[in-house]
């Protein structure tokens, strides 16, 4: 599979995704400048973190009307796997991918530390997990506490959207706890950790490599 590292002014972790996806994982990879107007030749979409426009208006505001937006909005009606990270997230969001809003902490204080998470493996981009397997990545954002409506949040959960979960506190006093969701048909991911900072044993933890498997084993031939 071929995936493409969608970059704007401001994106920070963007060579982490590729070196996941490409050095860690073995697939292909290549960065695209968010002016581009074409995804052909790619499977896969993946969002950086970071700082997109420097997050003015809202984190990931700017970022949803990007020249490239539109194409990937055709890639996710097509089904085809769309991911973003922390910023990422936050773009998907606002640009209607993903339903719901991420607003500043709880705490109003940025927060960057490894954080314990439960996944739910009944999702494309979870199901090399165990069943509710309890994992640790890093986090880092000012903005990262996620709302929604009650009529939302019900079909979240009628709908096992919910992803990812945080265990052992909530860092920025998310609803729900809620750390990562899926769209409605399942192929766009939004999670404010990261996964692609925690894919070696020699940094701290491979827990994020079974996310990129699950990506690889579901939407590849
Ligand atoms: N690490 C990130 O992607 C940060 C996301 C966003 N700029 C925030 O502070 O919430």
């Amino acid at each position: 599979m071929k995936f493409a590292i969608i970059q704007f002014p401001g994106s920070n972790c963007d060579t982490d995704l590729l070196w996941a996806i490409k050095d860690i994982m073995g697939a292909e990879g290549e960065f695209v400048w968010h002016t581009a107007d074409s995804l052909a030749g790619f499977d896969g979409v993946l969002i950086p973190g970071g700082f997109s426009y420097g997050d003015y208006l809202r984190c990931g505001a700017i970022a949803a009307f990007a020249n490239i937006m539109p194409e990937i909005k055709r890639f996710a009606a097509e089904g085809k796997p769309v991911f973003g990270t922390c910023n990422g997230f936050q773009i998907l969001i606002e640009a209607g991918l993903l339903p719901g809003s991420l607003i500043q902490n709880k705490s109003l204080k940025f927060v960057s530390k490894w954080q314990g998470l439960k996944v739910n493996n009944q999702s494309k981009f979870s199901s090399n997990y165990d069943s509710n397997e309890y994992i640790e990545l890093p986090i880092a954002h000012g903005d990262g506490q996620y709302i929604a409506d009650d009529a939302t949040l019900e079909q979240l959960v009628a709908n096992n959207q919910i992803v990812f979960t945080y265990e052992n506190g909530n860092p920025n006093g998310s609803t729900q706890a809620i750390a990562g969701i899926t769209n409605a048909t399942g192929n766009v991911l939004g999670m404010m950790p990261h996964p692609e900072r925690a894919m070696e044993g020699l940094l701290g933890s491979d827990k994020g490599k079974k996310m990129f498997q699950s990506i690889l084993d579901n939407f590849g031939e």
